[in-house]
């Protein structure tokens, strides 16, 4: 592709380097190939101008970045914006893209509402896919992901992939990183979704409102001018996150206990624990419907309206979405009920921050009769700040807690349990996980629940630099399987 093509109209490219043939993308100048565009990008550990040279060493034929350095080897395009340059350079390099496509933001919820919107237009005889967390799912192929937003070349490459496959309906996450580094920006998004805000990544956005207006950011900038938002309504933050989508003309869809039923939203007028399931009354454009959801939760009731909302503002019909919610399946690892021991219920829940935690504790409470047991820790190199609080919010809802390791990367293991303990009264410290799950285990009674939360779907423990293979779910099994020997 010819660089001009690449870059757009508007990219100031000297006369004789518009011609120049790019045969690849590359953001880092290690994975250059002789032939490719490199973006210089700067970032929050060093900045990509520093690896020119590199890149030119190992092929790169012209680099883009904000600054031009002195003397280049090659043609250098100077853009105010690299990041998002990349981004729709990357979209034209991999130019098919479903025709229906949902983004989804918010700080929980993302990686089910992409599964559950997926499921829905499946049933609904789509062909439909979603990338996120837990990768990209499609009907032909399942490949494990290891960001919620990948790069912009790594997403384009895929939705190019999967739009030749024949795949018409995506969904997919944005995540607070993603598009506050414009990683998106290339994605046709028809509707955007948002879910929540509480506490996260704190070790990234310097303010609260830093992070909350990245999240806007897929309202204000991303979804297409005639596109949906699907907003839930029941947070404090839901009004600003309305108000934007309404500023820019937006389809706005209000879902949840203030959403609104008579109008384009979803409004849950009614919610009943049923055993594992939950009996919904729903309002939607001033009709009821009555809702069988098979999941445990409170919180995906959020997430199943979300998605509803995703799959109506993007033109299926009301009554045959609201059916389908009747087979959704949770994603994996989310409150997934993963096996029992003395009839007490054992549940695997991505909960890694304080909110999950707490609405993953209370979505459990009316399980457990006798105790509610719960097993987590928190991620090393992540915010330290939310430690003291998930410790607290642990001993607060559950009546046993067993402290341990999640992912310590390069921090000190018994550093991170301390900071949970030190609000956690009354916890149990088991540093090995897997010693953690069989203690906890080999206590249940029935009347008993337990939680073990933090990993979800993950298969590795991040010790230091290395990833030692690891699942709850099959530390799990494991316990159980030793229980019968
Ligand atoms: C903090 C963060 O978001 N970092 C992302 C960011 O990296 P960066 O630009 O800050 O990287 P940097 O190390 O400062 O390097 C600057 C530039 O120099 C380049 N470089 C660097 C070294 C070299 O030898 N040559 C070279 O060219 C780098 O490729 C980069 O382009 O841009 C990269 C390309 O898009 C991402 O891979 C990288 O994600 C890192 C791996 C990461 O761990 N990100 C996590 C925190 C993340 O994004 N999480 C979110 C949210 C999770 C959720 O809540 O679900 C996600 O979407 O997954
Ligand atoms: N709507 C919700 N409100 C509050 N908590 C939720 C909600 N949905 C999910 N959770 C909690 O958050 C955890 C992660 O859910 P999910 O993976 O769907 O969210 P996510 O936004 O993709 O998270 P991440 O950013 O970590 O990938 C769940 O295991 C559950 O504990
Ligand atoms: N996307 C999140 C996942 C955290 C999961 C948890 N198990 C941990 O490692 O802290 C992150 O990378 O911060
Ligand atoms: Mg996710």
């Amino acid at each position: 592709m010819k660089l001009r093509e690449l870059l757009g109209n508007d990219a100031a490219i000297e006369p004789a380097a518009a011609a120049l043939d790019v045969s690849g993308l590359a953001l880092d100048s290690r994975q250059v190939r002789p032939g490719d565009l490199f973006f210089a990008l700067a970032g929050s550990k060093t900045d990509g101008a520093r690896f020119i040279d590199a890149a030119v060493a190992a092929g790169a034929v012209a680099v883009v970045g904000d600054h031009a350095p002195d003397g280049s080897k090659v043609p250098f395009v100077t853009v105010a914006n690299p990041r998002r340059a990349l981004a729709l350079a990357a979209a034209r390099f991999f130019p098919a893209q479903p025709a229906t496509i949902a983004a989804v933001t918010g700080t929980s919820g993302k990686t089910s509402v992409a599964a559950f919107t997926r499921q829905i237009w499946e049933r609904l005889g789509h062909a439909s896919a979603s990338i996120g967390t837990i990768g990209l799912v499609s009907p032909k192929r399942t490949v494990y992901g290891s960001l919620t937003t990948p790069d912009p070349i790594a997403l384009h490459r895929q939705i190019d992939e999967i739009a030749r496959d024949g795949v018409t309906h995506l969904a997919f996450e944005a995540s607070s990183h993603g598009l506050d580094q414009y990683r998106l920006d290339g994605v046709r998004v028809c509707a955007g979704g948002f879910t929540n805000l509480s506490r996260d990544h704190m070790d990234y956005h310097p303010t609260v409102a830093h992070y909350l207006a990245a999240k806007i950011r897929l309202f204000r900038e991303l979804v297409a001018p005639d596109g949906a938002a699907v907003i839930s309504a029941d947070h404090d933050c839901s009004v600003d996150v309305i108000d934007a989508a309404k500023v820019r003309g937006l389809r706005v869809m209000a879902v949840g206990r203030n959403g609104d039923g008579a109008g384009e939203g979803i409004r849950l007028a009614g919610a009943e624990v049923e055993g594992f399931s939950q009996a919904l009354a729903l309002e939607h454009r001033g009709k009821r419907y009555a809702v069988r959801l098979p999941l445990v939760g409170e919180f995906q009731i959020e997430n199943a309206l979300v998605s509803a909302g995703l799959a109506i503002g993007t033109g299926s019909d009301a009554a045959n979405v609201f059916a389908s919610l009747e087979h959704l399946e949770g994603a994996k690892g989310r409150l997934e009920r993963v096996g029992e021991r003395n009839g007490a219920p054992i549940f695997v829940d991505y909960a890694h921050k304080p909110d999950a935690l707490a609405k993953a504790l209370q979505a459990l409470r009316p399980y457990a009769r006798r105790r509610l047991v719960v097993v987590f820790g928190a991620g090393g190199d992540r915010d330290a700040g939310k430690r003291p609080i998930m410790g607290g919010i642990a001993a607060e809802n559950a009546d046993g807690v067993i402290v341990t390791d999640d992912n310590p990367r390069s921090e000190k293991p018994e550093a991170i349990r301390a900071a949970i303990l030190a609000t956690a009264k009354g916890a149990r410290e088991i540093g090995d996980r897997a010693e953690a799950i069989r203690v906890a285990i080999e206590d249940l009674q029935e009347g008993d629940a337990l939680l073990i939360a933090g990993k979800g779907h993950e298969t590795g423990q991040i010790v230091g630099g290395e990833i030692l293979p690891f699942s709850d779910h099959e530390a799990v099994a494991a316990a159980l399987a030793s229980r019968v020997a």
